[in-house]
């Protein structure tokens, strides 16, 4: 059975980043922003209930309306909670086969902002947090999407604070432009192999 490590971490901390070296070394990770775009385009019912909530433009040629979505929930805690209640589920779901398929790997993850705040932290095995400062996260960001301040700003406020996160980690890294992050990454590997063999396994292989 597969140890499930969870990646989370505010917008902008380098969740991806991290999960993007975790897939260079063998470890493959389910990237909830990517599954939940496939779900939320592909299934029925998550397609039904958002028109009921949003309105029928919230699918625009078959498509997910992103922008219009992103503007309808992003700032009103309210909807953000209902949009997610129709999405999640679905996304757990999921998660749990796509894990079902990779049991015989030794460790694989999952990534994701909101992993705690949408009950996914009973999924996994351990929890690691990436950290980096607020207006660092916000300045990447913002470079990376061309989003404004304000935007960026809103989706914070959807996510839970660091503090909450960090009080449910089991490791944090540190992501903050001066703390090398390679060998944290690499420290995060060969402790969870410890045991469980990873190691001893990829180098008889
Ligand atoms: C609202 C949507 C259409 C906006 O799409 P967009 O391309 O602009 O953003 P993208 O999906 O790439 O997300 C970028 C970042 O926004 C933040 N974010 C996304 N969804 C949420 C959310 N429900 N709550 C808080 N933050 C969120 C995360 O930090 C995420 O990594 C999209 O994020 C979405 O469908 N969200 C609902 C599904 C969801 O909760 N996904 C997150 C992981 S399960
Ligand atoms: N250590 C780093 N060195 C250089 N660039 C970095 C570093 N960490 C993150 N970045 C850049 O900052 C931006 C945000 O990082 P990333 O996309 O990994 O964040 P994220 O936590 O996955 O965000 P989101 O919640 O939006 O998915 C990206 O453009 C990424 O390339």
């Amino acid at each position: 059975m597969a140890i499930k490590v969870g990646i989370t971490g505010g917008i902008g901390s380098g969740k991806s980043v991290v999960s993007r070296l975790l897939g260079i070394m063998g470890i493959p990770v389910y990237i909830s922003d990517i599954e939940a775009k496939r779900i939320t385009n592909t299934d029925e019912v998550i397609r039904r209930e958002l028109c009921a909530l949003v309105g029928e433009e919230v699918f625009q040629n078959g498509e997910l309306n992103r922008p219009l979505l992103a503007a309808y929930m992003f700032g009103y805690p309210e909807r953000t909670k209902k949009v997610n209640g129709i999405i999640h589920p679905q996304v757990k779901n999921d998660f749990r086969q796509w894990a079902g398929r990779l049991s015989s790997k030794p460790l694989v993850g999952m990534e994701s902002a909101i992993l705690i705040e949408s009950g996914f932290r009973d999924e996994v095995d351990v929890l690691v947090m990436i950290y980096a400062p607020l207006d660092i996260r916000v300045e990447r960001v913002i470079r990376r999407d061309g989003s404004s301040r304000d935007l960026v700003m809103k989706r914070i406020e959807a996510q839970m604070t660091d503090e909450v996160k960090r009080s449910q980690a089991d490791f944090v890294i540190v992501n903050d432009d001066e703390t090398p992050l390679i060998p944290q990454v690499l420290e995060l590997i060969s402790l969870l192999s410890k045991n469980n063999h990873y190691l001893c396994s990829a180098k008889n292989n």
